[in-house]
């Protein structure tokens, strides 16, 4: 039987990045949410799961050093992608929403209630990517004197959700009656204090909000680390990671799928899903042209200081044309394995290469027709088993994500490889379905 695949849209930067980009669509400011829809509207025509915003807590520095190259660059400026996923879904009415919030830099109620909230509003459509932060600035912001170490941050985003679920749990299934006779909104006896102490958070609760319409959000996570990949097997309904081989992602799947049964969880109900960024154009010589576009300087140096933030180590004073040292994943205090899903298979690419492959997204190098581009997609599917991609597009690029849904996705829906109508009311109808 035909594989069926999983979208979503990624928007990593709900910011500035496109504001000199010639290829923006005219007059899109990203400041204003028509940008963010109209790409989300995009996504809901070609049937994807969802939408997800990433989103910072402080503009970063190289290095602790200063934030002059990031303020030139508008690097880390972004909207709060709780608010812009809530004026998504107001122009929405299938695809997923999601959020990005830190568990280090959160409150566990107040996100559990803003969730919560915002599910209701949405329908059923809200997800959390949920983060642990890295940057200095972003804990400088919130007034910790360091950023606690890669581990230590898992473990308090464990009792985070222990205590995110109690709260959800709060309320009873039946606890809402809202008799308009009798008056009654709910049956006291069914929601309950939670009481929760733990090593990081105490709170009383119960929610004063009505749980999540499935109980709880759909949660999304994007660890790589070995301590990462434990956490989401744990509290994760879908993981977004970027691979550059299809062995990589094999060995990434088979790994985040074997650790679910320790929790209890069936592989099916966790989706995996892979960041891409295909090159396709109406002949594949036209997308070999495409693919061989250089990268503006502007783009390049851009993308350092955004792998310089992940990493946080200043990537911007080394030699553009050498390789790049390898760093062993516990020097890197932000995303581990930033650096090193480059370096597979004994690659030593230089600083060029690594910030090029960034700025251009084409993980996998996926070029061609829109049919060798589904040909491929489908492929990699069934080589390493499932679930689905991601599209790592920024929020200006109407005209790539349209010509992805007008071109490549009819392709995959008439082969059965894709949803042809949205069967399910929330995300996790959607997620669940295939
Ligand atoms: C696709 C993707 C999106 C991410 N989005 C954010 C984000 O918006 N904000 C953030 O603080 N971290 C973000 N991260 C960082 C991750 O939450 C995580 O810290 C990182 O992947 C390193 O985790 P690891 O050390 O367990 O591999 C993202 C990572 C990936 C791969």
């Amino acid at each position: 039987m035909t594989k069926k695949i999983h979208f979503g849209w990624f928007s990593q930067y709900a910011g500035p990045v496109g504001f000199n980009n010639p290829k923006a669509t005219e007059g899109a400011d990203w400041r204003q949410p028509d940008m963010y829809q109209k790409m989300a509207q995009i996504c809901e025509k070609g049937k994807f799961d969802f939408a997800l915003f990433a989103d910072h807590l402080g503009i970063s520095s190289d290095s602790g050093k200063s934030i002059d190259s990031h303020v030139l660059q508008g690097v880390t400026v972004c909207h709060d992608s709780t608010v812009l996923a809530a004026m998504v879904a107001a122009q929405t009415n299938h695809l997923g929403v999601g959020a990005t919030l830190s568990t280090s830099l959160t409150l566990p109620y107040q996100l559990a209630r803003q969730l919560a909230s915002l599910d209701h509003l949405s329908k059923g459509r809200v997800a959390w990517n949920i983060v642990t932060s890295y940057s200095k600035s972003a804990f400088d912001n919130f007034g910790h004197d360091s950023v606690p170490e890669h581990d230590a941050r898992y473990d308090q985003a464990d009792e985070f959700m222990e205590l995110c679920y109690q709260l959800w749990n709060s309320w009873e299934k039946d606890a809402v009656v809202m008799d308009k006779e009798s008056g009654m909104f709910a049956d006291p006896s069914k929601v309950k204090p939670i009481h929760f102490e733990g090593d990081y958070y105490k709170c009383a609760g119960p929610l004063n909000m009505v749980p999540p319409v499935e109980g709880k959000p759909v949660t999304i996570q994007a660890g790589s680390s070995d301590r990462g990949m434990e956490f989401a097997s744990r509290w994760a309904d879908a993981v977004i990671v970027a691979k550059q081989t299809v062995d990589d992602m094999k060995i990434y799947y088979d790994s985040l799928k074997g650790r679910l049964h320790k929790y209890g969880r069936n592989p099916e109900e966790v989706k995996v899903l892979f960041i891409i960024k295909p090159i396709f154009a109406a002949t594949e010589e036209l997308a070999r042209q495409k693919a061989a576009e250089p990268v503006s300087d502007y783009d390049l140096h851009r993308a350092i200081s955004q792998l310089s933030t992940r990493m946080n180590r200043d990537l911007t004073q080394l030699d553009l044309d050498e390789p790049v040292p390898t760093m062993s994943e516990k020097e890197i205090t932000g995303g581990q394995t930033t650096l090193s899903r480059h370096q597979t298979q004994g690659q030593r690419p230089t600083l060029r290469q690594i910030a090029t492959k960034e700025v251009v997204g084409n993980n996998l190098d996926i070029v061609g027709t829109p049919e060798q581009v589904a040909d491929q997609l489908q492929l990699i599917m069934e080589t390493i088993g499932g679930d689905g991609f991601v599209l790592r597009v920024n929020p200006h690029e109407h005209q790539y994500m349209q010509e992805f849904v007008d071109m490549v996705v009819p392709v995959l829906q008439q082969r059965g490889a894709m949803r042809a109508e949205y069967t399910g009311h929330t995300l996790r109808d959607n997620l669940l379905e295939y």
